[in-house]
């Protein structure tokens, strides 16, 4: 099978390695060119365009930054709506809202294409082990003639229905998760001023009933500020703004969803946009401007 890949960012990446490695044939696209070089010397041919890709391809497979730039690769000059048509597939893997996708499936299906969003939970790591979860929405057929490539990238995928229901169901996950990091940035800032051992909570927090993988991965870098970028905080502050807004469409008072937002957008304002998310823990401690990337 032969698929097109849009985006190659940190999850992006690791995502057309791992198809390439189970012997699909890709076809990427990236807007900073040279990001595509890795994935050229591991197999992959280059389209010049995100339309080229298309028009190459039966599937595409995007998976992009944020609502700007699923939009702008589809609804742009060379985009994906110039070669959509009958019998080629388009699936959007970017954590973006309903709208945006609901937007670009209403767009594709008037082209005669169709349309699968599919947003994951998982980060770089699950990306490179075909771990993620994947929640899935729009098209059954399609989703099911993609299956094949969900099994790869995946440990799970969830069919939930119309387009917008993997969309929002992302970003509970996601708006559920910002606000764990803030609670733990929090207890670990709590634990330090008042004289006890970082790591002695994290092993207390590991043993009982609060025990998470993220806690888990994130929290021993933590204690030593270091926050290489797997889920950068830029995206996981947007996540938590889409889902604020889910919350105002729907009156769900969020008040903890709202200060954990609060501390991301400080930490942006600080530049630790591009680090990880858990480098919200700056913020916490009053460090952030202090914090060298
Ligand atoms: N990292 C993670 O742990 C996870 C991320 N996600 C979601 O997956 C998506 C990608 O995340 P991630 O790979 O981490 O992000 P990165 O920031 O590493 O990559 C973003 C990608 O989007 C591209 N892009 C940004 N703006 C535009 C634009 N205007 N036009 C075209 N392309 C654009 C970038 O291109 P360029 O290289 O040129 O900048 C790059 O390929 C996001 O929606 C994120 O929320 C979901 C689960 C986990
Ligand atoms: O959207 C990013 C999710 C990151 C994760 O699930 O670890």
């Amino acid at each position: 099978m032969e698929v097109g890949f849009l985006g190659l960012g940190i999850m992006g990446k690791a995502m057309a390695s791992r198809l390439l490695k189970h012997g699909f044939r890709v076809t990427v696209w990236n807007r900073t060119r040279s990001k595509c070089q890795e994935l050229v010397e591991q197999g992959a041919s280059i389209g010049e365009t995100p339309a080229l890709v298309v028009k190459k391809c039966k599937y595409t497979i995007a998976m992009l930054s944020d609502p700007a730039a699923a939009l702008s690769v589809v609804f742009e000059k060379d985009g994906v709506l110039e070669q959509i048509s009958e019998g080629k597939g388009y699936i959007d893997m970017s954590t973006v809202d309903a709208e945006t996708s609901s937007k670009i499936s209403e767009a594709v299906l008037k082209k005669g294409g169709s349309f699968v969003e599919a947003p994951v939970s998982g980060s770089k790591k699950q990306a490179e082990d075909g771990q993620l979860i994947i929640l899935s929405a729009g098209d059954k057929a399609l989703y099911e003639v993609m299956v094949p490539v969900f099994d790869v990238l995946g440990k799970k995928s969830f069919f939930l229905g119309e387009v917008g229901k993997g969309a929002r169901l992302k970003l509970v996950v996601n708006m559920i998760m910002g606000s764990m990091m803030n609670a733990l940035s929090e207890g670990l800032c709590l634990a330090d001023r008042s004289g006890l051992s970082l790591q002695t909570l994290l092993d207390v927090l590991d043993l009982g009933g609060c025990a998470n993988p993220m806690f888990k991965l994130k929290g021993p870098a933590m204690i030593e500020s270091k926050y290489p970028p797997a889920f950068p905080l830029k995206h996981q502050q947007k996540d938590m703004r889409l889902a604020l807004s889910l919350g105002d469409e729907h009156a769900v008072s969020m008040p903890i969803a709202a200060a954990s937002n609060e501390a991301f957008k400080k930490a942006r304002s600080h530049e630790l946009g591009d680090l990880d998310f858990s480098a919200v823990y700056e913020v916490v401690k009053g460090t952030a401007s202090g914090h060298a990337a």
